[in-house]
């Protein structure tokens, strides 16, 4: 009932080493891989709470899996999470479920680019089914989000204005497909781009060009600083160069501008609120206790 802090003191007290060191090698090799694996956590826990759902590949009659949804694009590393969980398996067989060594991936890609070390509470079960498309399709923001979309989000996990605004800072790591922006630069009154900088306005059109032709491909950096986990998103959304709508309109929202801010000069105010905001992220919509199941293969329900 419920998670806790030594969920695994007797059945499996060396899991956080196993993921750590089964990490380690994989961040050196592969810095994308920690951009990954933390939005890989928020797209797993915004579907149907953090299940470990978003990683059951279609077979055995789960045709059209959460990863069908075009919500979903860009989501990488999965495999990842259940090359981790084989090396947890060999040690403490059917004891830890993908959606604890999920969350503690996501723990690990903080921690690994420069960013607090979180602790978590752990007890997450399995979801025992794969929602269809439709779940992420409805329930992942759009690449458009605007900050009351953003708010109703994260107000809804527990989260207070400044955890809200901190989890976005997430966007501190990693890159965004030039799909994505294809509304916000190419917008036909423009308004999407008020206030951005105009030369950053124009390195953003000519890095991504209009059309579908190569949107897939090429992407832009989140911030200047993609694999280091620091308040750079802030500093940077502050000087007009947010890469995302959510990410400008934090900076004129007058409910969240003052967070913005305070975040830019901060960091250090940055990482607490992170820091909770995580927890908070990570317990949302949990099965516990005899709910759901351990999987034995993450990507695969039984
Ligand atoms: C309103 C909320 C949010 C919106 C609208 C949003 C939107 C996006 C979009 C459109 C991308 C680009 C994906 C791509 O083109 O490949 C992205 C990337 C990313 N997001 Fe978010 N996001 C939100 C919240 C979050 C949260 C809560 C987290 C984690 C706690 C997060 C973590 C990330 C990361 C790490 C990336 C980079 C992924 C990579 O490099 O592979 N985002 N987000
Ligand atoms: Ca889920
Ligand atoms: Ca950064």
């Amino acid at each position: 009932f419920g998670l806790s802090y030594n969920f695994y003191e007797k059945s499996c007290p060396q899991v956080e080493d196993i993921v750590r060191k089964g990490l380690q090698p994989i961040f050196l090799t592969d810095p994308t891989s920690a951009p990954a694996l933390l939005r890989l956590m928020f797209h797993d826990c915004q579907v149907q709470g953090c299940d470990a759902s978003i990683l059951v590949d279609p077979g055995n009659g789960n045709e059209a899996t959460e990863m069908a949804s075009s919500k979903n694009l860009g989501i990488r590393k999965r495999e990842i999470v259940s090359m981790v969980k084989s090396m947890v398996e060999a040690q403490c067989p059917q004891q830890v479920s993908c959606a604890d060594i999920l969350i503690l991936a996501a723990r690990e890609a903080v921690a690994v680019t420069g960013g607090p070390r979180i602790k978590v509470p752990l007890g997450r079960r399995d979801s025992s089914h794969a929602p269809s498309h439709r779940l992420p399709d409805a329930l992942l923001p759009p690449a458009t989000a605007g900050v009351s979309e953003m708010l109703n989000i994260f107000t809804n996990k527990g989260m207070n204005l400044e955890e809200s605004v901190a989890v976005l800072g997430a966007h501190t790591l990693g890159i965004t497909h030039c799909s994505n922006l294809q509304n916000r630069l190419y917008s036909r009154n423009n308004d999407e781009l008020r206030g951005m900088e105009p030369g950053f306005a124009a390195f953003l059109r000519l890095t991504c060009q209009k059309g579908p032709l190569t949107s897939n491909l090429s992407f832009v950096l989140n911030d200047p600083t993609p694999f280091s986990f620091d308040n750079e998103y802030y500093v940077n959304a502050m000087r007009g160069r947010g890469v995302l709508k959510i990410d400008a309109e934090m900076v004129s929202n007058p409910k969240t501008a003052h967070v913005m801010k305070h975040f830019s000069m901060n960091e250090a105010d940055f990482f607490r609120a992170f820091y909770s905001a995580f927890v908070k992220l990570s317990r949302y919509g949990v099965l516990t206790g005899k709910q759901g199941v351990i999987r034995k293969n993450c990507n695969q329900l039984s």
